[in-house]
């Protein structure tokens, strides 16, 4: 499984395989003190791809668009407070006919990161219904974060930031808009995972409990960590 062509595109294509190859070239001599699944999930196009590709690589995949063929993974290792986190990033197919497929991974993972594309009405609508899925396969306590992407592209939006905040407060989840082109936001929503993991292995009884939204909120007004 990796990327399909969909549609007649240039050389800058990555070829296919391109995901499956690079996670399986760096199965980690990394060190890491935990380890964490995290899935990205959404419609076919929203960018989830991209948002790992940027995550991982710091680049963004640019040209004709490739559609992801079932399920892919990469690795990547960060540092929360001086604690090594390990994310291990699930890429899924947006595409109707992967969803048994994906379905799947959902159980055990820890955190999932909803995306919608900001210039995609449908892919908006369908958050609830992604969300639906998610009650029903996933774990109670997983970590839910909404981001709408592709936040450069403002001449074309049709889906406001207020939109996205309203629907996330109404499912009591963590939000913000990214942009994997300009890398805005991407390191904040895989640091907020990674720090949500670490508290929970680390949180003594009496420590106060680590919130996402909240840590989410806080980092957007301060301009925080890692956003761009
Ligand atoms: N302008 C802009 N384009 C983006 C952004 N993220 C992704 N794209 C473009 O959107 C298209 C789809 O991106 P992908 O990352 O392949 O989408 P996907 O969600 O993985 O799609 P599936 O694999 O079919 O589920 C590509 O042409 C990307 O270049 C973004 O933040 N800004």
């Amino acid at each position: 499984m990796g990327k399909e062509r969909i549609s007649n595109g240039t050389d800058t294509m990555p070829p296919n395989g391109y995901i499956r190859r690079q996670a399986s070239r760096q199965v980690s001599a990394e060190l890491f003190d935990i380890s964490c699944k995290v899935m990205l999930i959404g419609d076919s196009g929203v960018g989830k791809t991209c948002i790992l590709v940027r995550f991982k690589d710091g680049a963004f995949l640019s040209g004709s668009f490739i559609s992801t063929v079932g399920i892919d993974f990469r690795n990547k290792v960060v540092d929360v407070d001086g604690t090594k986190v390990k994310l291990q990033i699930w890429d899924t197919a947006g595409q109707e006919r992967f969803r048994s497929v994906t379905h799947a991974y959902y159980r055990d993972a820890h955190a999932l990161l909803l995306l919608y594309d900001v210039t995609n009405k449908a892919s908006f609508d369908n958050i609830r219904a992604w969300l639906g899925e998610i009650n029903e396969y996933a774990q109670e306590d997983v970590v839910i974060m909404l981001l709408g992407n592709k936040s450069d592209m403002g001449g074309e939006r049709v889906i406001r930031i207020e939109d996205g905040e309203r629907l996330a407060k109404e499912y009591g989840v963590a939000f913000m808009e990214t942009s994997a082109k300009l890398g805005t936001n991407v390191d904040l929503a895989f640091m907020a995972v990674a720090r949500d993991l670490k508290m929970k292995k680390t949180r003594k009884p009496t420590d106060p409990k680590f919130n996402v939204a909240d840590y989410v909120n806080q980092e957007k007004k301060t301009g925080g960590c890692c956003s761009s």
